[in-house]
Protein backbone atom coordinates (compact mmCIF):
# COMPACT_ATOMS: atom_id res chain seq x y z
CA UNK A 1 0.00 0.00 0.00
CA UNK A 2 1.76 3.47 -0.88
CA UNK A 3 0.51 6.10 1.61
CA UNK A 4 2.14 9.94 1.92
CA UNK A 5 2.10 9.64 5.47
CA UNK A 6 5.16 10.64 7.36
CA UNK A 7 4.26 8.36 10.37
CA UNK A 8 3.12 4.96 10.21
CA UNK A 9 0.43 4.03 12.73
CA UNK A 10 2.94 1.38 14.09
CA UNK A 11 5.00 4.12 14.65
CA UNK A 12 2.47 6.45 16.20
CA UNK A 13 1.04 3.76 18.44
CA UNK A 14 5.33 2.85 19.36
CA UNK A 15 5.71 6.06 20.47
CA UNK A 16 3.00 5.81 23.20
CA UNK A 17 2.46 3.56 25.47
CA UNK A 18 -0.16 6.33 27.03
CA UNK A 19 -2.14 8.59 24.73
CA UNK A 20 -3.53 11.53 26.86
CA UNK A 21 -7.41 12.16 25.24
CA UNK A 22 -7.16 15.94 25.52
CA UNK A 23 -10.41 18.04 26.14
CA UNK A 24 -9.34 21.53 25.92
CA UNK A 25 -11.61 24.42 25.86
CA UNK A 26 -8.88 27.75 26.16
CA UNK A 27 -6.65 27.48 23.03
CA UNK A 28 -3.64 29.75 25.29
CA UNK A 29 -3.72 26.23 27.85
CA UNK A 30 -2.96 23.94 24.67
CA UNK A 31 0.79 24.79 24.46
CA UNK A 32 1.71 24.70 28.47
CA UNK A 33 -0.35 21.50 29.15
CA UNK A 34 1.75 19.72 25.62
CA UNK A 35 4.72 21.12 26.99
CA UNK A 36 3.88 19.74 30.66
CA UNK A 37 3.58 16.42 29.24
CA UNK A 38 6.37 15.83 26.83
CA UNK A 39 8.17 16.84 29.84
CA UNK A 40 6.33 13.60 32.04
CA UNK A 41 8.02 11.92 28.93
CA UNK A 42 4.46 11.64 26.72
CA UNK A 43 5.24 12.36 22.91
CA UNK A 44 1.79 11.19 21.45
CA UNK A 45 -1.50 13.54 22.27
CA UNK A 46 -4.89 12.83 21.27
CA UNK A 47 -6.80 16.63 21.49
CA UNK A 48 -10.50 15.90 20.57
CA UNK A 49 -12.87 17.93 18.58
CA UNK A 50 -15.39 18.10 21.46
CA UNK A 51 -14.66 21.28 21.88
CA UNK A 52 -14.73 24.51 19.70
CA UNK A 53 -11.56 25.75 19.81
CA UNK A 54 -9.79 22.11 19.21
CA UNK A 55 -9.04 22.89 15.82
CA UNK A 56 -7.08 26.77 16.58
CA UNK A 57 -5.34 23.77 19.85
CA UNK A 58 -4.29 21.42 17.41
CA UNK A 59 -2.77 24.61 15.10
CA UNK A 60 -0.93 26.00 18.34
CA UNK A 61 0.84 22.30 19.16
CA UNK A 62 1.95 21.62 15.61
CA UNK A 63 3.63 25.07 15.14
CA UNK A 64 4.93 25.42 18.60
CA UNK A 65 5.64 22.40 20.04
CA UNK A 66 6.69 20.33 16.94
CA UNK A 67 8.34 17.28 18.45
CA UNK A 68 4.81 15.91 19.92
CA UNK A 69 3.30 13.85 17.97
CA UNK A 70 -0.09 15.80 17.95
CA UNK A 71 -3.53 13.88 16.87
CA UNK A 72 -7.04 14.31 16.45
CA UNK A 73 -9.64 12.38 18.15
CA UNK A 74 -13.32 11.92 18.19
CA UNK A 75 -12.62 12.71 14.20
CA UNK A 76 -15.79 10.91 12.89
CA UNK A 77 -16.41 12.09 9.34
CA UNK A 78 -14.23 12.99 6.17
CA UNK A 79 -15.12 17.06 6.46
CA UNK A 80 -13.44 16.89 10.39
CA UNK A 81 -10.29 14.60 8.69
CA UNK A 82 -9.48 17.32 6.09
CA UNK A 83 -9.55 19.86 8.82
CA UNK A 84 -7.13 18.56 11.01
CA UNK A 85 -4.73 17.73 8.56
CA UNK A 86 -5.03 21.29 7.47
CA UNK A 87 -4.09 21.94 11.08
CA UNK A 88 -1.32 20.13 11.36
CA UNK A 89 -2.35 16.88 13.28
CA UNK A 90 0.03 14.14 12.28
CA UNK A 91 -2.64 11.36 12.89
CA UNK A 92 -6.05 11.03 13.53
CA UNK A 93 -8.12 9.00 15.79
CA UNK A 94 -11.82 8.31 16.01
CA UNK A 95 -14.41 6.37 18.11
CA UNK A 96 -15.89 4.49 15.56
CA UNK A 97 -16.22 4.21 11.64
CA UNK A 98 -17.97 4.83 9.03
CA UNK A 99 -17.91 3.83 5.23
CA UNK A 100 -16.63 7.50 4.05
CA UNK A 101 -14.82 7.54 7.16
CA UNK A 102 -12.77 4.48 6.27
CA UNK A 103 -11.96 5.49 2.66
CA UNK A 104 -10.92 8.75 3.59
CA UNK A 105 -8.77 7.31 6.08
CA UNK A 106 -6.92 5.87 3.21
CA UNK A 107 -6.76 8.36 0.82
CA UNK A 108 -5.27 11.07 3.62
CA UNK A 109 -2.23 12.86 3.90
CA UNK A 110 -2.00 11.31 7.73
CA UNK A 111 -3.04 8.02 9.27
CA UNK A 112 -6.52 7.48 10.31
CA UNK A 113 -7.11 5.08 13.27
CA UNK A 114 -10.46 4.05 13.29
CA UNK A 115 -12.35 3.01 16.52
CA UNK A 116 -14.29 -0.37 16.96
CA UNK A 117 -16.16 -2.41 19.51
CA UNK A 118 -17.01 -5.51 18.02
CA UNK A 119 -15.55 -8.22 15.81
CA UNK A 120 -18.08 -7.07 12.75
CA UNK A 121 -16.82 -3.65 12.85
CA UNK A 122 -13.11 -4.70 12.91
CA UNK A 123 -13.46 -6.73 10.05
CA UNK A 124 -14.86 -3.71 8.45
CA UNK A 125 -11.47 -1.99 9.24
CA UNK A 126 -9.59 -4.91 8.15
CA UNK A 127 -11.40 -5.04 4.63
CA UNK A 128 -10.85 -1.36 3.95
CA UNK A 129 -7.32 -1.85 5.13
CA UNK A 130 -6.62 -1.20 8.16
CA UNK A 131 -4.44 -3.31 10.76
CA UNK A 132 -4.44 -0.63 13.95
CA UNK A 133 -7.43 0.63 15.40
CA UNK A 134 -8.68 2.26 18.85
CA UNK A 135 -10.67 -0.11 20.86
CA UNK A 136 -13.64 2.05 22.50
CA UNK A 137 -14.73 2.44 24.92
CA UNK A 138 -12.76 -0.56 26.00
CA UNK A 139 -13.97 -1.03 29.77
CA UNK A 140 -17.68 -0.75 28.92
CA UNK A 141 -17.02 -3.20 25.70
CA UNK A 142 -15.68 -6.07 27.51
CA UNK A 143 -12.06 -4.66 27.94
CA UNK A 144 -9.13 -6.74 28.80
CA UNK A 145 -10.83 -10.10 28.82
CA UNK A 146 -13.17 -9.07 25.15
CA UNK A 147 -9.62 -7.80 23.29
CA UNK A 148 -7.59 -10.76 24.75
CA UNK A 149 -10.16 -13.35 22.71
CA UNK A 150 -10.10 -11.08 19.89
CA UNK A 151 -6.67 -11.32 19.15
CA UNK A 152 -7.37 -15.50 18.56
CA UNK A 153 -9.30 -15.08 15.44
CA UNK A 154 -7.58 -11.57 14.82
CA UNK A 155 -3.76 -11.82 15.56
CA UNK A 156 -3.00 -9.20 12.88
CA UNK A 157 -5.03 -6.35 14.37
CA UNK A 158 -3.43 -4.29 17.16
CA UNK A 159 -5.11 -1.97 19.38
CA UNK A 160 -4.95 1.38 21.55
CA UNK A 161 -7.68 0.73 24.32
CA UNK A 162 -9.88 3.86 25.25
CA UNK A 163 -12.71 4.74 27.61
CA UNK A 164 -12.66 3.96 31.84
CA UNK A 165 -8.60 3.01 31.61
CA UNK A 166 -6.77 4.81 34.27
CA UNK A 167 -4.01 4.18 36.66
CA UNK A 168 -4.89 0.92 38.54
CA UNK A 169 -5.78 -0.67 35.43
CA UNK A 170 -3.92 0.41 32.48
CA UNK A 171 -0.81 -2.48 32.54
CA UNK A 172 -3.72 -5.21 32.23
CA UNK A 173 -4.16 -3.91 29.10
CA UNK A 174 -0.23 -3.15 28.03
CA UNK A 175 -0.07 -6.42 29.02
CA UNK A 176 -1.65 -8.01 25.95
CA UNK A 177 -0.20 -8.76 22.88
CA UNK A 178 -2.56 -7.02 20.72
CA UNK A 179 -1.98 -3.87 22.58
CA UNK A 180 0.62 -1.44 22.03
CA UNK A 181 -1.31 1.62 23.76
CA UNK A 182 -3.54 3.15 26.05
CA UNK A 183 -5.47 6.52 26.26
CA UNK A 184 -7.16 7.98 29.06
CA UNK A 185 -8.25 11.50 30.07
CA UNK A 186 -6.79 10.77 33.40
CA UNK A 187 -3.29 11.98 32.49
CA UNK A 188 -4.88 15.69 32.17
CA UNK A 189 -7.69 16.30 34.64
CA UNK A 190 -10.39 19.08 33.55
CA UNK A 191 -9.65 20.90 37.23
CA UNK A 192 -5.76 20.57 36.48
CA UNK A 193 -6.36 21.88 32.93
CA UNK A 194 -8.26 24.70 34.47
CA UNK A 195 -6.22 25.80 37.32
CA UNK A 196 -3.14 25.30 35.21
CA UNK A 197 -1.32 23.06 37.21
CA UNK A 198 1.23 21.72 34.89
CA UNK A 199 3.22 19.74 37.98
CA UNK A 200 0.95 18.07 38.52
CA UNK A 201 0.32 17.36 34.98
CA UNK A 202 3.76 16.66 34.57
CA UNK A 203 4.05 14.48 37.28
CA UNK A 204 0.81 12.27 36.24
CA UNK A 205 2.45 11.85 33.09
CA UNK A 206 5.90 10.59 34.59
CA UNK A 207 3.82 8.23 36.59
CA UNK A 208 2.32 6.64 33.89
CA UNK A 209 5.54 6.39 31.74
CA UNK A 210 7.51 4.75 34.26
CA UNK A 211 5.48 2.28 35.86
CA UNK A 212 4.26 1.26 32.39
CA UNK A 213 4.70 -2.19 31.62
CA UNK A 214 6.07 -2.45 27.73
O1 LIG B 1 -13.66 11.65 22.32
C1 LIG B 1 -13.37 10.60 21.75
O2 LIG B 1 -13.07 10.52 20.57
C2 LIG B 1 -13.36 9.33 22.46
O3 LIG B 1 -13.12 8.31 21.89
C3 LIG B 1 -13.65 9.33 23.87
C4 LIG B 1 -12.42 9.31 24.74
O4 LIG B 1 -11.41 8.51 24.19
C5 LIG B 1 -12.80 8.80 26.05
O5 LIG B 1 -13.88 9.54 26.54
C6 LIG B 1 -11.72 8.85 27.07
O6 LIG B 1 -12.17 8.03 28.09
P1 LIG B 1 -11.79 8.23 29.61
O7 LIG B 1 -10.31 8.07 29.73
O8 LIG B 1 -12.54 7.14 30.30
O9 LIG B 1 -12.26 9.60 30.01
Amino acid sequence: MTTKWKYTPEEIFAAGPVVPVLVINDVEKAVPLAKALMAGGIKVLEVTLRTPSAIDVIKRIAQEVPDSLIGAGTVTNAQQLKAVVDAGAKFAISPGMTADLLKAGMDAEIPLIPGISSTSDLMKGKDAGYTHMKFFPAEASGGVKAIKSISGPFPDVTFCPTGGIGPNNYNDYLSLNNVKCVGGSWLAPDDAIESGDWGRITQLAKEAVAGAKQ
